[in-house]
């Protein structure tokens, strides 16, 4: 096990000052060091009143220490927790004095780290721990919960030990070469594979659905000049971020602001109508706002309600890679009683009025979501989506090797599928990806 032999401190509360600052060590001289600190002895899981001295055995301030014996601790080690209070220039003594008594600052992410390394977390869990402090709404944080409590990884393991048996089945079935494979249990293991492959399918889009959850919708609104573009975005951020003007051409530069809607984050970006001509300005101003749209995963389509139509032609290569599109036409308020509705599909809004706001308030949550914001859904991570995908992708050569009756190649895809799954919950795990991916984490998590 890598370096865990020594103790670790940092500050384990958020920058800044606050009523309760805590100092927090990990690793084997965790305990003596704290009991000179506190100058006194530190039974398990009591909250001992202490106070925490300097070297002079002048007092730095006066808290509770609290003591967790390993392995029952958030690393597996021995760990203290000084609580004291939330002043920066306290809590940097106490690390200071610690560092005095033998321990050194831990790098970012160490302690989950060694929560990972000692079995006490997976490293979807550690990567959850670190998407529970970021989340930015409450459905982002209940997902990245689930995912610290194991529901992506339980589904991960799942599919990963039918792999394992079905690797072994195969492996067998290789020594056995010179029979054919449907006496040796070659449809069990086809129809076993088949389910498996379809297992995956069903996890890898709920976890493209769970890195939404974590890293936030990105909607890209698009249209024609004039089509209501900015007015949408102001209405949708309740303030007046955007220049509006009756003159086309008004947006030239791209616009972001965070929106929360219902609790849910995402983030808007406004963009320069789209259309034929214009002045330098404003055509990078286009330029800009097609590069956007590329990597959208929303394109919000502003169309004026009274000419759809045209507007439509205007954007339609622009938004036709977006891997989702919302129709909407906006100016409601300027069509006659007599107007037909929309099309199938088409959300007709005033951005003026504030008229059909409230459903495109609902859409743009289904968006966020996925349309499954409630139970079950838990956050992931692009890695994750990635090896999933690499997983299937092996998997379903395996299926057509064994059809070919190939068994070393089809070990071979079984054993690479296998692997790309234990790369996400770190069973299997190269240590340039572990360093990776703790190094994101803040210090003291
Ligand atoms: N009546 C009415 N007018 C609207 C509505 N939305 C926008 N407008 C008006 O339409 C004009 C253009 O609005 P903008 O929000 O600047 O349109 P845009 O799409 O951002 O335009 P560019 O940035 O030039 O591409 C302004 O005069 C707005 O007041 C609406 O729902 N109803
Ligand atoms: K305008
Ligand atoms: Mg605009």
């Amino acid at each position: 096990m890598a370096e865990t032999s020594d103790t670790i401190v940092a500050i384990a509360t958020a920058p800044g000052a606050g009523g309760v600052g805590i100092v927090r060590l990990s690793g084997p001289r965790s305990l003596a060091i704290a009991e000179t600190a506190c100058a006194k002895k530190l039974p398990p899981r009591v909250a001992e009143h202490a106070r925490f001295r300097d070297e002079g055995g002048a007092t730095l301030d006066d808290g509770i220490a609290l003591y967790f014996a390993a392995p029952a601790s958030y690393t597996g080690e021995d760990v203290v927790e000084l609580q004291a209070h939330g002043s920066p220039v306290v809590l940097q003594q106490l690390v200071a004095r610690c560092c005095a008594l033998g321990a050194r600052h831990a790098r970012p992410g160490e302690f989950s780290e060694r929560a990972f390394l000692n079995g006490k977390l997976d490293l979807t869990q550690a990567e959850a721990v670190a998407d529970l402090i970021a989340a930015a709404d409450i459905h982002a944080a209940r997902a990245a919960r689930r995912s610290l409590d194991g529901v992506f990884s339980r589904r991960v393991d799942a599919i990963a030990d039918e792999l394992l048996a079905l690797r072994v089945h195969t492996e067998a079935a290789i020594d056995f070469a010179d029979e054919p494979l449907d006496t040796l249990g070659g449809e069990a293991l086809r129809a076993r594979l088949s389910q498996a492959l379809q297992a995956m399918d069903a996890l890898a889009l709920e976890a493209q659905r769970g890195q939404k959850l974590r890293d936030g919708l990105h909607a890209v609104i698009v249209g024609p000049p004039n089509a209501g573009k900015s007015s949408l975005l102001n209405a949708l951020a309740g303030s007046e971020r955007a220049i509006v003007t009756d003159i086309a051409g008004t947006t030239r530069d791209l616009l972001r602001e965070a929106v929360r809607i219902d609790g849910i984050e995402l983030m808007l970006v406004d963009t320069a109508g789209l259309r034929e001509g214009g002045d330098a300005i404003e055509r990078e101003g286009m330029r800009r706002a097609r590069d956007e749209v590329r990597r959208a995963d929303l394109a919000i389509v502003v169309l004026d309600a009274r000419d759809p139509i045209g507007g439509r032609q205007a954007v339609a290569d622009t938004v036709a890679g977006v891997p989702q599109r919302l129709w909407l036409h906006n100016k409601s308020d300027l069509l006659g009683a007599a107007e037909p509705e929309p099309e199938e599909g088409v959300l007709r809004v005033s951005a003026r009025t504030g008229e059909g706001l409230d459903r495109l308030h609902a859409a743009l949550r289904d968006y966020a979501t996925g349309g499954q914001a409630g139970d079950g859904a838990f956050t992931a991570r692009a890695r994750h989506v990635e090896a999933l995908r690499r997983a299937q992708d092996h998997a379903a050569i395996a299926e057509r090797e064994l059809a070919a009756e190939a068994l070393d190649l089809a070990a071979e895809r079984l054993r690479l599928a296998h692997e790309a799954l234990g790369e996400i919950t770190g069973r299997i795990t190269p240590n340039d990806l572990l360093g990776h991916i703790f190094a994101s984490f803040c210090i003291g998590k």
